[in-house]
């Protein structure tokens, strides 16, 4: 999109996406999603401020918070589980739909600390139409990127202000409330209270238990910036925009792949069987987090399908890369956008044999320790990667849980063997519906 602006430079080899993504960070600025704190206008934080803000957020996304979060999210799952389980029979649905509805509801609810269902239709209507994409506002998107401060200047707003007044006033609401002690979660609304009281910050346990969630994640975890009420909009709004079209993509892609998979499908219902028989029929989250298949398919799922099918870092300064020799290889020019290509990295035969194939086997215990380093980044790397990755894991993970103790994820008419993908869209998406039937499970 950018590239009749800036001249781009397509980066394959592992090295230099090392040296661009986390070694010499500060020579390559961030292109696409990143948090914000300005809730009118997505404006792109710089630096100082960013990483300011960074490290404020991380312990929002640790481990013993998503522990925290387990049960709001397990709720919202039964939930999406319980409505197919009304109808008889085989249950087609499109689950590019469905599963946006689902995650939808999992951030309103964690992020804006909201029952969708409850809270009629206005939050969820407003939600659609800030995640279906036009020209006018990808040209916008296009504009802060290129020159903020006109942008600002000329008071050019990405989202409509009626919009953003429906969210403003859900998450100030939830606040008053939390504020009052009429009601409480533990949900992200409750962790970013936290922050801005400057409480309960010091964060304890990270552990990378989920192969896909990079190292990375751990960078910094010092406090230092206060949030206004204001932050907390812009957040929550950030980490919904940012995380609903990549959770919801996994999860299609990962539906089809089940569906047209039955050894696969089979392997990980028996592992879910057998885990919930442990857990005398209510799933933990130890459990679901020691669940190794579950773990294994869904990095293969993001291997196969990454939702954002590219990294991109703008070169700050100019930069000259050397072999170990000294000899210079590439010179790099102030202002050029390196491209990641991470979909076609994960494609490679050099680095996944037999690439076409949905094999969870790559990433069993034997077999995780001969990824090539830097080959596999479906959150991205270094310390801009995704803020996020266990909370979209844990998503994903305890929706597939429920949903395959109740049904069987079976191919329809409808299924197409190869699903076509747009080339052109922010994250991954398929241009033909997934369609997959839902039916029912006689559970012992
Ligand atoms: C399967 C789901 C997801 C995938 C594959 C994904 C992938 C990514 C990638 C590739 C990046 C850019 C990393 C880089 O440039 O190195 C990113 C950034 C980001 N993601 Fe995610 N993401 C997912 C879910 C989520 C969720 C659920 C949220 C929020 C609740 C979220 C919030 C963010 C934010 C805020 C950033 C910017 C971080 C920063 O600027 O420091 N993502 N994500």
């Amino acid at each position: 999109m950018y590239s009749f602006i800036r001249p781009q430079l397509i980066v394959k080899d592992l090295s230099l996406i090392k040296l661009i993504c986390i070694k010499d960070f500060d020579y390559f600025k961030n292109r696409t999603a990143s948090i914000s704190n300005e809730v009118k206008n997505l404006v792109w934080l710089k630096d100082q401020k960013w990483h300011e803000m960074r490290t404020t957020l991380n312990p929002t996304f640790s481990s013993s918070k998503m522990e925290l979060m387990f049960n709001t999210v397990s709720d919202c799952a039964l939930q999406f589980v319980r409505q197919f389980q009304k109808s008889h029979g085989m249950v087609e649905v499109d689950s590019r739909d469905v599963y946006a509805r689902f995650v939808n509801d999992s951030i309103a609810s964690v992020a804006f600390g909201i029952n969708v269902s409850n809270c009629g239709n206005e939050f969820l209507v407003t939600t659609r139409s800030l995640q279906k994409s036009s020209l006018g506002r990808s040209l916008k998107v296009m504009g802060y990127s290129i020159l903020p401060r006109l942008m600002a200047m000329l008071n050019i707003r990405i989202y409509p202000e009626k919009c953003l007044d429906v969210f403003t006033d859900a998450i100030k609401e939830t606040i008053c409330r939390r504020d009052q002690n009429v009601s409480f979660r533990m949900d992200m609304v409750h962790v970013l209270l936290e922050l801005r009281q400057g409480s309960g910050i010091k964060d304890d346990r990270e552990i990378g238990e989920e192969f896909s969630v990079p190292d990375e994640v751990l960078v910094g975890r010092q406090r230092t910036v206060a949030l206004s009420d204001e932050d907390m909009v812009a957040h929550a709004l950030v980490f919904l925009t940012a995380g609903t079209e990549t959770t919801s993509t996994l999860m299609c892609f990962m539906s089809h792949e089940l569906a047209v998979n039955e050894d696969v499908q089979k392997r990980l219902r028996n592992e879910i069987d057998d885990t919930i028989r442990r857990c005398d029929g209510k799933i933990t989250y130890e459990a679901l987090v020691g669940m190794k298949y579950l773990d294994m398919v869904i990095s293969e799922s993001l291997r196969k399908w990454p939702p954002q099918d590219k990294l991109e870092r703008i070169c700050g300064k100019d930069y000259t890369i050397r072999s170990e020799d000294g000899d210079i290889c590439v010179v790099l020019e102030k202002g050029i956008n390196t491209v990641i290509p991470v979909y076609a990295i994960h494609r490679d035969p050099r680095y996944f044999p037999n690439p076409e194939k949905f094999d969870p086997e790559r990433f069993s215990d034997e077999n995780k320790s001969n990824i090539v380093p830097y080959s596999y980044m479906p959150f991205g790397l270094g310390p801009r990667c995704c803020i996020a990755a266990r909370f979209a894991l844990l998503e994903a993970k305890i929706l597939f849980f429920h949903l395959l103790h109740k049904f069987e994820l079976v191919p329809t008419d409808k299924t197409v063997s190869f699903p076509r993908l747009y080339g052109r869209t922010i994250s991954q998406r398929s241009r033909d519906s997934i369609s997959i039937g839902l039916r029912s499970r006689i559970v012992l």
